[in-house]
Parts: structure tokens; sequence; C-alpha cells
């Protein structure tokens, strides 16, 4: 069975910001209440690598969510790439090709990286889904995706927390799930179609969630931050 987390662990901040300047001051402004930040394409095109590094050096966990999507050689050096950052996790989009380069390169790596598949964003419903080109619905979608990525070796899966229940029957107790598209009760939903609550997540076997907007454009984010926190804490 995995190690339990401690749910302060389980919360992401997703550092979507411009600079890692304004990065910078608001890891400070929400000091203890987290402990592991994500940094996706706004920052990590504006010198998030570097931050990344420092974050690490600094005892932060870092997921890097760059969501990688290429030809499989391009994929798997990437990965080997990006293993020496020290972070913690690194998505791929959940394709076939893509996740066995991305595990090869992880493998080659050797340096404990976990590579998480990404199934369907959040953002899709069934009618982006099909917008796409794809036939099935999202919950068929993610679980097809998911059971692909067990067979591969993928580490972790990121959905929505409204499939986990079935994505845990699909890749058993011992890779991960991870879910953005998380939303404290009343809170904005902006552009995620497939919306969670903290408490609900952990009641459908989440690992991790992954927390923007919802911290990072409010007024306190270490006290959003810490709410989420006890939310986790008394739903497990
Ligand atoms: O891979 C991700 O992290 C991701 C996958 C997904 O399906 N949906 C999704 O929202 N994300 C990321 O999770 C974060 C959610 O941010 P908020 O909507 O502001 O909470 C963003 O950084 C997204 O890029």
């Amino acid at each position: 069975m995995p190690e339990p987390i401690s749910p302060r662990d389980r919360l992401i901040v997703a550092l979507d910001m411009a600079s890692t300047d304004e990065a910078e001051r608001l890891i400070a402004r929400i000091g203890d209440a987290a402990s592991f930040y994500k940094i996706g394409y706004r920052l990590g095109y504006a010198g998030g690598l570097g931050l990344a590094e420092r974050l690490v050096r600094g005892g932060h966990k870092v997921f890097l969510d760059l969501k990688l999507h290429d030809i499989g050689n391009t994929v798997e050096e990437g990965v080997q790439s990006l293993a020496g950052i020290g972070a913690t996790f690194l998505t791929v989009h959940a394709y076939p090709q893509t996740m066995r380069a991305a595990v090869s390169g992880r493998d080659k790596a050797g340096s404990g990286l976990k590579v998480l598949g990404v199934t369907v964003l959040t953002s899709y419903d069934d009618a982006d889904a099909r917008d796409a080109g794809y036939a099935l619905p999202v919950a068929d979608l993610v679980a097809v995706r998911a059971a692909a990525a067990k067979a591969i070796g993928i580490d972790g899966i990121v959905c929505s927390a409204a499939e986990a229940a079935q994505v845990r029957a699909v890749i058993g107790p011992d890779r991960l799930i991870v879910t953005p598209g998380i939303r404290p009760a009343g809170a904005e939903i902006g552009d995620q179609k497939r919306v969670v609550t903290p408490a609900e997540a952990m009641r459908a076997d989440v690992d991790h969630v992954v927390v923007g907007r919802p911290i990072t454009a409010a007024a306190d984010p270490r006290d959003v931050a810490s709410r989420i926190v006890d939310e986790m804490a008394a739903a497990l």
C-alpha cells in the first residue's frame, strides 16, 4: 500500500503567474500553509524552471506541469533533461506513444521523477470531446486512457475528481490520482467544467488536489490554502 500523505502535502498550489518575482511573493505569503507548488506554461516559459530548482533546494515539492506531447524521441529526451531539476511530478498527455516515451526517459534518467498522464482536461465536457473528434463521453475516455497509462507504467493520472472513483478501480491503489478543477464551495469556476470540492475529492480517494486561482487570486492566499487543507483533513 502507498505511504499515507498528510493533508498539507495533498494540496498543490498552481503558480500560474507571469514572473518568478510574483510567484516568490505568493509563496512567501502562503508560508508553511502549503508545501507543494505547480509550475505550468505561464511561469515555466518565464524563468519557472530556475525557480523550480530553487524551490526544490529550499525543501519544497515541485510539480512541472509541462504536458509534453511530441514524437517519442523528443518526449523521451525532454523527460531526461527535466529529470535533473529534482521535481516530484511531470505531466505528459496520456497518449500511449507519448506515455511510453516518457516512461523510458524517466527510467533512463533514474531520478525518482514521477510521470503523470493527463487524461482529459478538466475544462472539457462531452461536447468539447466531441468537438475534438472523440466519439466517447469524457468519463469513458478518461477510463480508456487510465487503463493504457497503467499498462505502460505511468506513475499517476490527472483527471477530474468526478472520475476518481472510476479511475481508482482501473489503476489500483499504488498509482496516484491528481485532480485539478478543484473549487471550494462558492468559489468562482472560471473556465473549468468538471469541478469538485476539496472534501469531495478526498472522499473519492484522490491523492493530490491542484488549486490555482481560488488561492492565487484571493485577498488572503494563506487563509484560503489553510481552509482547503482543513477541509481535506476533515474529509479523510
Ligand atoms: O495538468 C494540470 O495540472 C491540469 C490538468 C487539467 O485537466 N486541468 C487543469 O486545470 N490543469 C491545471 O491545473 C490548474 C488549475 O488552475 P485553477 O483553475 O486556477 O485552479 C491550472 O494550472 C491548469 O493548467
